[in-house]
């Protein structure tokens, strides 16, 4: 059955529709240019809602296995992909990607130029778009507030031996933050971020806010608590977490024309100078002018297009990145910020900085 991609602006793209599609489905289009990763990114709670394109023309080729999804379940609404590969071959693998989606009631089209629409979305932006059996789909009201879709619900802990205690503030966290913090030998707690006010009984040595779906301002009712938090314990944001401490300390965000989803984004650290690759997924970035009057300043910023890419606390020992240095997918080069971080906590440092 033929099935179509239609952008808000009015672009339609013809492809094969997966079996289970039945009804039309609508979400933000963003694109994903790494080539491998595909698991990692559909059950990301960050892309909770979204329509994904993956660049790379042959996806699936390596299967689904059962250790490398970031939540129990599939987060994107649709896929779209020239290629999605049925017989797979890897060890690990126990599935087909596209008996996984089909499985799980998610809708792709295969067949897709998809380096076409992602040239449609750089000229146009990240819009709206849907899968439809037809090729002129009306338009809904966009959904809003998708990290109200991946909350949690209470708190758990993990690690119960870890030597330092860490709350994991809850946006929509990947299985990878939680796991890089373990790593460490840290006892972690995972805090939805409506529980904040029970956060002092954990007694925690430093606090980690997680990535997220959708607009960090979605959190605005919450800021003044979150500030609260920050200015008491030892934090590292990350994504959505990032942009939420630069919220609450009276910064800017505002959203990318296409944003940043991949594989190999290079970023440069201020400090020392390095560049390194980095693992991405976001569509809003602090506004650099509006830090001006906070007391952050900008660690790391995007080589590419110039973008703030992290932050410090001038005097407290707070650093974020907008990158994802728990990886998964993509490179690990910049996990050293977990340990360096760690290392500061337990130093009982003061400022967010190795030096
Ligand atoms: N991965 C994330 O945390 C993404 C943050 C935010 N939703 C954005 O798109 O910019």
């Amino acid at each position: 059955m033929n099935g179509y991609l239609c952008l808000q602006d009015g672009t339609t793209f013809k492809g094969k529709a997966s079996e289970s599609f039945n009804k039309p489905i609508q979400g933000e289009i963003v694109f994903f240019t790494g080539m491998t990763g595909y698991q990692e990114v559909l059950t990301d709670p960050s892309y909770k809602g979204q329509i994904v394109v993956f660049t790379y023309p042959l996806i699936g080729n390596y299967g689904i296995n059962q250790t490398d999804g970031e939540s129990d379940e599939i987060q994107v609404s649709g896929v779209i992909m020239f290629q999605c590969e049925e017989n797979p071959s890897h060890f690990q693998s126990c599935q087909s990607l596209g008996d996984y989606l089909n499985e799980n009631h998610v809708p792709f089209l295969t067949g897709v130029d998809t380096r076409e629409v992602t040239k449609a979305i750089r000229a146009e932006g990240t819009q709206q778009a849907a899968i439809s059996t037809k090729p002129d789909y009306i338009f809904q009201t966009a959904d809003s507030h998708q990290i109200d879709k991946v909350k949690g619900e209470s708190i758990t802990t993990y690690g119960e031996e870890g030597e330092m205690h860490v709350a994991l503030i809850d946006f929509g966290w990947k299985r990878s933050i939680l796991n890089a913090l373990l790593e460490h030998n840290l006892r972690v707690s995972v805090v939805p971020f409506s529980e904040l006010e029970t956060l002092d009984q954990l007694e925690p040595d430093a606090v980690v806010l997680s990535n997220g779906p959708g607009d960090p301002k979605d959190t605005t009712d919450s800021l003044p608590f979150i500030k609260n938090v920050l200015d008491k314990y030892p934090s590292f944001g990350i994504c959505m977490g990032h942009q939420v401490i630069a919220l609450a300390y009276g910064a800017d965000t505002t959203k990318l024309t296409f944003g940043h989803r991949g594989a190999n984004h290079p970023v440069k650290d201020v400090i020392t100078g390095k560049v390194f690759l980095s693992s991405q997924n976001h569509n809003y970035v602090v506004k650099e002018e509006s830090l001006e009057n906070t007391p952050l300043v900008k660690r790391f910023y995007n080589v590419n297009d110039g973008s703030v890419e992290g932050l410090m606390h001038d005097s407290k020992l707070i650093l974020s990145a907008q990158f994802h240095p728990e990886a998964h997918p993509g490179p690990k080069d910049a996990e050293w910020l977990f340990h360096d971080f760690i290392k500061l906590v337990k130093k009982k440092g003061v400022k967010a900085h190795v030096s």
